[in-house]
């Protein structure tokens, strides 16, 4: 989705339940095509969430609307509420209220892992100095040493947790690019030896906008989930590729049929390829 960044209050008028009395008053966080993300809080001032709001399409008919935005956010709610009891990383669901076409979930205090990749790469750590050429060739290749390892264990803890929503949540995310998983930051404070650059790939890989998800155990499903995932990091993080191949290795080990899934991803990349030649 294309978002705008903003920490105004009231660019637009928001929901209805933003303007109670004891509501926190809101922050935008985000604005997309389908809807907006506010930071609030949830039954007290010291709970932060974030409220996913589906305001009103003008442009569409108000009954076919209304249903529509029901049936959006029932299906991504239910499928959060899935996912957090099988014990997926996902923000909890505290309230919703399909009719006012708003959702409230519990709010992830980190960046998106898009940043904290962004971060890294923009910054990698240093590992010995020799007037910067060193510096300017790690940039290039992305880190071919053990000045990597922060970003190779991201890698696989993203590759194990979109393993555990295939295989244990049986659900197919439909969107995942790494603006849609999200870095907790560790409770402790995180390992102080690892550096700016290290600490900005440290937390616990939320994943969320569970907008476009599904119900599915198919191999050809989750293949053409890791498929959407493979594309858009080579596209937002080309600097980045090869590391890649440590996401699908950590899927790979982390269930049964991971493995035919993988076969499956060769020919969903095949079919990727004709159409992008056939255009
Ligand atoms: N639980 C959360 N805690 C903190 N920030 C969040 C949370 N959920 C979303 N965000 C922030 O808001 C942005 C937009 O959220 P999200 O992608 O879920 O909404 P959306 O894009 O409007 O949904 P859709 O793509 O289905 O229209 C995210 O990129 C993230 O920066």
């Amino acid at each position: 989705m294309t978002t705008t960044n903003t920490t105004t209050t009231t660019q637009f008028p928001p929901p209805k339940v933003l303007t109670y009395p004891s509501s926190t008053p809101p922050i935008l966080i985000t604005q997309g095509a389908e809807g907006r993300l506010y930071k609030t809080t949830y039954l007290s001032p010291s709970i932060p969430c974030a409220l996913k709001y589906r305001p009103p399409k003008p442009y569409r008919h108000p009954i076919l609307d209304a249903r529509l935005t029901k049936a959006r956010l029932s299906a991504e709610a239910k499928v959060l509420e899935r996912c957090w009891r099988e014990g997926i990383p996902v923000p909890a669901v505290y309230a919703v209220d399909t009719s006012a076409g708003w959702m409230a979930i519990e709010w992830i205090d980190g960046p998106p892992v898009r940043a904290g990749i962004n971060e890294w790469l923009g910054d990698p750590p240093e590992v010995e100095q020799d007037g910067g050429h060193q510096q300017d060739k790690k940039k290039e290749n992305a880190d071919e040493d053990e000045g990597e390892a922060p970003m190779v264990d991201l890698m696989r803890r993203i590759g194990l947790a979109v393993g555990r929503l295939h295989n244990l949540a049986g659900v197919v995310h439909g969107d995942l690019t790494t603006s849609n998983m999200m870095l907790r930051p560790p409770l402790d404070g995180g390992d102080a030896a690892q550096g700016k650059a290290g600490k900005a790939l440290e937390g616990e890989v939320v994943l969320i906008d569970f907008g476009l998800a599904t119900q599915s155990q198919s191999d050809e499903d989750r293949a053409v989930d890791l498929y959407v995932l493979e594309r858009a990091f080579l596209s937002t993080h080309p600097r980045a590729e090869r590391l890649f191949g440590e996401v699908l290795e950590a899927y790979r080990g982390s269930f049964k049929k991971a493995a035919s899934v993988l076969v499956k991803l060769e020919d969903v990349r095949m079919r990727g390829r004709k159409k992008s030649m056939i255009g």
